[in-house]
């Protein structure tokens, strides 16, 4: 396999790892011993937020009625759109039930968590597309009770902007929180009584850090860190298109790794030349988060074949994936990992991030070799159930009975006894030999 790297980066997605574990194992240890004293003093040092941490129903419709019509316009469009997605993820899994030969009826529910937590991030950028991303899903899914948490916005309340789309999509209680104090928060219940089932959303890589390790404690969607972009372009792309696809994505921070993937020299000339030009011409954070980002993560690998380019690209297991290249539906048929695929020039990973439909909450960090991103299914339990009539209940018992005993375990065992002796009185059934004592 012959893979040239025209620009290869120093870091990758897991450099700096160890600093955030670090940070947020502290801080999760102070909050679970001291809970929202410790919260209040994070929001205060690190967030300069010394206000109130629950916003009131009347504080939502006070501050959503000074929101201009168009901005409301947008956001209902973007909601609609992500909702309309969800609401036909949610019709795409079903509930059934069937009788097995035993004669044993057994089934599926999916059945929605009662409390999500969704946290929207606002540290560099107001991020109001993942409010209508995170709230809209958990209510298209069904959760009774969404708890939604944004960053005070630089030092302020919260951005006007982000509450009105939680509003909109459907949040029940808004925290004004940001950080690792927000998913500790939302994981602990503090300030609501309502412990999160199951805590969504991107974030930094502190927030991310933060869910991971108060999985188990909850339920999370994915490690959804900082934004990558991978793009597979041939020869049939232009240039400056994916340049500025790549620049689009290297503005979320310094951490973003930008990738593009080709098998066209020529092609990734022009875009290595055209990237540091697009992003000199940004307005600050963007200009010195992309420069950054393009600097010490991007890169630039060159194949031969596009099975190559395939194998290459689901290593990376980008984020987001675009694919500028000729037989769409043959990298279609063929790419394997990948948080969420935009498929020919006319759409872009913008569209997606803001108001397409398909969810924006995706995984990074390789995490797209086994998980997608937001879905309806994260809030969902496929939950089991059985039932049976005596009948059924005979052959299960018997079996049931044999199995715990070669297995050591007499107390399963003697649960099928039971049943066996009260349906059928007096008959005998071969039910394996009682498990010996082990001194
Ligand atoms: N993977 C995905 O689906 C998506 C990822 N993103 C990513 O989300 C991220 C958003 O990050 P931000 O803008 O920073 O907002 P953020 O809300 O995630 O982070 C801000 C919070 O970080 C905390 N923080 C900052 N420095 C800290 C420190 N030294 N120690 C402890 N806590 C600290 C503060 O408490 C602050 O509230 C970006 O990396 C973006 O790429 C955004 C959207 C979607
Ligand atoms: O990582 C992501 O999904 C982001 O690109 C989404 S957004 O651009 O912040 O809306
Ligand atoms: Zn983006």
């Amino acid at each position: 396999m012959a893979i040239t790297y025209l620009k290869k980066a120093d870091k990758t997605p897991e450099t700096e790892s160890a600093q955030a574990q670090a940070v947020v194992t502290e801080m999760l240890s102070r909050i679970e011993a001291e809970g929202e004293d410790a919260v209040r003093a994070y929001a205060k040092t690190l967030d300069k937020w010394d206000g109130p941490i629950l916003i009131t129903r009347e504080e939502m419709d006070a501050r959503a009625a000074e929101v201009p019509e168009q901005v409301k316009q947008d956001i209902a469009f973007a909601v609609e759109q992500v909702r309309g997605f969800a609401l036909a993820q949610r019709d795409s899994v079903r509930d059934f039930e069937m009788t097995m030969p035993s004669g044993l009826t057994a089934g599926q529910k999916w059945v929605p968590c009662n409390v999500a937590g969704c946290y929207v991030p606002t540290g560099r950028y107001a991020h109001i597309a993942s409010a209508c991303m995170s709230v809209a899903t958990a209510k298209a899914a069904g959760v009774k009770t969404v708890v939604a948490c944004s960053t005070p916005y630089r030092g302020g309340a919260m951005h006007p902007y982000v509450l009105y789309a939680m509003r909109e999509a459907g949040a029940d209680i808004v925290m004004t929180l940001g950080g690792v104090q927000a998913i500790a928060s939302m994981a602990y219940g503090l300030f609501t009584g309502q412990p999160a089932d199951v805590i969504v959303g991107p974030g930094n890589k502190f927030v991310a850090e933060a869910k991971r390790m108060l999985f188990g404690k909850v339920g999370i969607d994915v490690f959804a860190g900082p934004s990558e972009i991978g793009i597979l372009a041939d020869k049939t792309a232009d240039p400056e298109i994916v340049a500025v696809d790549l620049v689009g994505q290297a503005e979320h921070g310094h951490e973003s790794p930008a990738w593009l993937f080709t098998d066209d020299r020529a092609l990734a000339e022009k875009v290595m030349a055209r990237v540091p030009e697009l992003i000199a011409t940004l307005p600050e954070p963007a200009r010195e988060a992309a420069d950054a980002a393009w600097r010490d993560y991007g890169e630039v690998v060159l194949c031969d074949t596009r099975e190559e380019l395939v194998k290459v690209s689901d290593d990376y297991a980008s984020e987001h994936l675009e694919i500028h290249c000729a037989d769409l539906d043959w990298w279609m048929d063929n790419l394997t990992n990948y948080g969420s695929l935009f498929v020919g020039e006319e759409t872009t990973v913008a569209y997606g991030d803001k108001c397409s439909g398909p969810n924006h909450i995706l995984p990074t960090k390789y995490a797209a070799r086994y998980s997608a991103g937001l879905s309806v299914h994260k809030f969902l339990k496929p939950l089991t159930w059985q039932k049976a009539d005596r009948e059924a209940s005979k052959e299960l018992a018997i079996r049931t009975a044999r199995i715990s005993r070669l297995e050591g375990m007499e107390a399963h065992a003697r649960t099928a006894d039971a049943r066996l002796a009260k349906y059928y009185p007096g008959h005998n059934f071969d039910l394996g030999a009682p498990v010996e004592s082990i001194s």
